[in-house]
């Protein structure tokens, strides 16, 4: 009789064992497949997080101060930064003499899996982020945009979208109608839902854009809730008409785009947005800044002391406008985005206001459209998806045309790539620095490799690349993600669901002294009522 209990023990416990086997098999095998069908092969699959890391003998750059350092990192949060740590044998050592060792890169202007002028953006939350990592990039915020309006089924849709994701990242929301339940959906998001940020558009006429009566009842709920309003500022019934111009004088191809919104717009509608901004007496964001116009508005905002962040993406700054007339559709279509890339000339004022502080970070807009979805607009700029490709380009990029050319130093250069970034959406210390208690985020580039950027070779899904071509010296050659090393050796090791929803809290520094600036102007409005009696 005990044999045969013996006997049926044995047999259930080779059953258990056996199907907890074949579960974790059939798992890892899924997840596998997953992952080099994305980066085809610059990609392998090793899931080992070193739990100790020593980076020995790099210059440690911060945005405020760059030394000879070591960097000690335990279970994915740097522990120490000096000089000579000793390393303990169980303890991984990457040398990094001759090497800027820099906090990974945040973007703060993408758009993975987002419908949009009736596709889909190619990268999604996986795609895009392996090509962020492998550019240098550890953090992105991505724009949550509603189909109907619905911000609550909206963000819920979003993050079910980035369960893919392979680094951390967080949300800004996209408020693109007003009613008193979108602004109670507002509130739950900032209060239970990591969300601190919502972005306006003042154009998209008949899809996404606000009014202004809209868009101040927007700026006003973000005041309430310490949340940063964003705008992408043009004025959107003059594009319209501006589009109809065009039109109507032949002008059909990927150049009527530019010459529909020309600067004059960008500028009106920012000074528009600051102005409604300043009104509220709220800390305003814009988005996108293309142009000297909408540049020249920002730097008065700044220089009467309202809060107002610019930011310029990589596009913006690195090019002009010449090959949105390149003869050839598909070549001039790649170039197609809102506000447009302008004429030589707006870029480097671009530049030049970006190494002097009076703009603040660089995103990138990464929007990216296959060659056959922007193929929809042949025949009609207007049909052409607005967007290009930047998420894995902008940190080489930007080190090229700033810090090569001598215009910016890398103390500055990290200010403008994550830690200015990490400060406005209020997740410094804990991202954009390398110091004790920091997570582990960190770039090595190398100042003397160079490379050729292509679209054979790249790792986003799009199929062209705006900077195809470009010969770029200074190479990130290690990218490390919360303690884990997922690029080098030219190869991404990443796997979906590995990245974190990272909740932004509201009331960043740049709410600090909002309250008394409107005691003071209340005094003074009582004052002068006072004196007019
Ligand atoms: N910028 C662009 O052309 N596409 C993305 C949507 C937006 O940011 O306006
Ligand atoms: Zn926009
Ligand atoms: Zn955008």
């Amino acid at each position: 009789m005990e044999g045969i209990v013996s006997f049926i023990r044995k047999a259930i416990f080779i059953g258990i064992a056996s199907s907890f086997f074949f579960f974790f098999f059939f798992c890892f095998a899924e997840s596998n497949d997953h992952i080099c069908s994305v980066t085809k092969d610059s990609c392998s699959l090793n899931d080992y997080v070193p739990a100790k890391l020593l980076i020995k003998g790099g210059i440690v750059v911060n945005a405020d101060r760059q030394e000879i350092a070591d960097v000690y990192i335990e279970d994915g949060i740097i522990k120490s930064v000096e000089r000579n740590i000793k390393a303990f044998d169980e303890i991984q050592v990457i040398d990094a003499s001759g090497y800027y060792v820099m906090p990974g890169g945040i973007d703060p202007h993408t758009h993975l899996a987002m419908p949009f002028m009736g596709q889909v953006t190619i990268d999604d939350f996986f795609s895009g982020q392996a090509a962020a990592l492998a550019g240098g990039t550890t953090m992105h915020i991505d724009f949550a945009l509603p189909s109907d309006g619905d911000l609550l089924e909206g963000y819920k849709l979003y993050r079910e979208k980035a369960s893919i994701a392979c680094m951390d990242y967080g949300f800004h929301m996209a408020v693109t109608k007003w009613n008193d339940k979108v602004s109670k959906d507002m509130e739950v998001l900032v209060k239970h839902e990591g969300i601190n940020s919502f972005k306006f558009f003042m154009a998209y006429k008949g899809s996404l854009m606000v009014t202004d009566e809209e868009l101040l009842q927007g700026l006003k709920k973000c005041k309430k809730l310490g949340a940063l309003a964003q705008v992408h500022a043009e004025n959107g019934d003059a594009v319209a008409e501006g589009q109809i111009q065009m039109i109507e004088l032949g002008i059909t191809g990927p150049e009527g785009h530019g010459f529909s919104r020309p600067p004059i717009l960008e500028g009106e509608a920012t000074s528009r947005a600051i102005r409604l901004a300043g009104f509220v007496n709220t800390p305003l964001y814009v988005v996108h800044v293309m142009s000297i116009e909408a540049l020249e508005e920002i730097i008065r905002a700044r220089q009467s002391g309202q809060r107002v962040i610019g930011e310029p993406v990589i596009s913006g700054l690195a090019l002009d406008d010449s090959l949105l007339f390149d003869p050839d559709f598909d070549v001039a279509a790649k170039y197609v985005m809102s506000p447009p890339i302008r004429p030589a000339g707006h870029n480097i004022a671009l530049q030049n206001a970006l190494s002097s502080g009076l703009l603040q970070l660089v995103g990138t807009d990464h929007c990216a459209f296959n060659s056959t979805q922007k193929a929809a607009g042949k025949g009609d700029f207007r049909k052409i998806p607005n967007g290009v490709n930047g998420i894995e380009e902008r940190m080489h990029i930007l080190w090229n045309i700033m810090v090569n050319t001598g215009k910016m130093t890398p103390m500055g250069y990290v200010r403008v790539t994550s830690t200015a970034c990490a400060q406005i959406f209020n997740i410094y210390p804990r991202k954009g620095a390398i110091i004790a208690g920091a997570d582990a985020d960190i770039i090595l580039l190398n100042p003397n490799t160079t490379f050729t950027i292509s679209s054979k070779t790249h790792h986003s899904r799009i199929d062209t690349n705006i900077y195809e071509g470009w010969t770029l010296r200074g190479k990130i050659e290690t990218t490390i993600s919360r303690g884990r090393i997922v690029w080098e050796n030219g190869k991404l090791n990443v796997s979906p669901g590995s990245g974190r929803f990272i909740p932004l809290p509201p009331y960043s520094y740049l709410f600090n002294g909002i309250d008394k600036i409107d005691s003071d102007y209340l005094a003074s409005i009582r004052a002068s009522k006072q004196q007019k009696k």
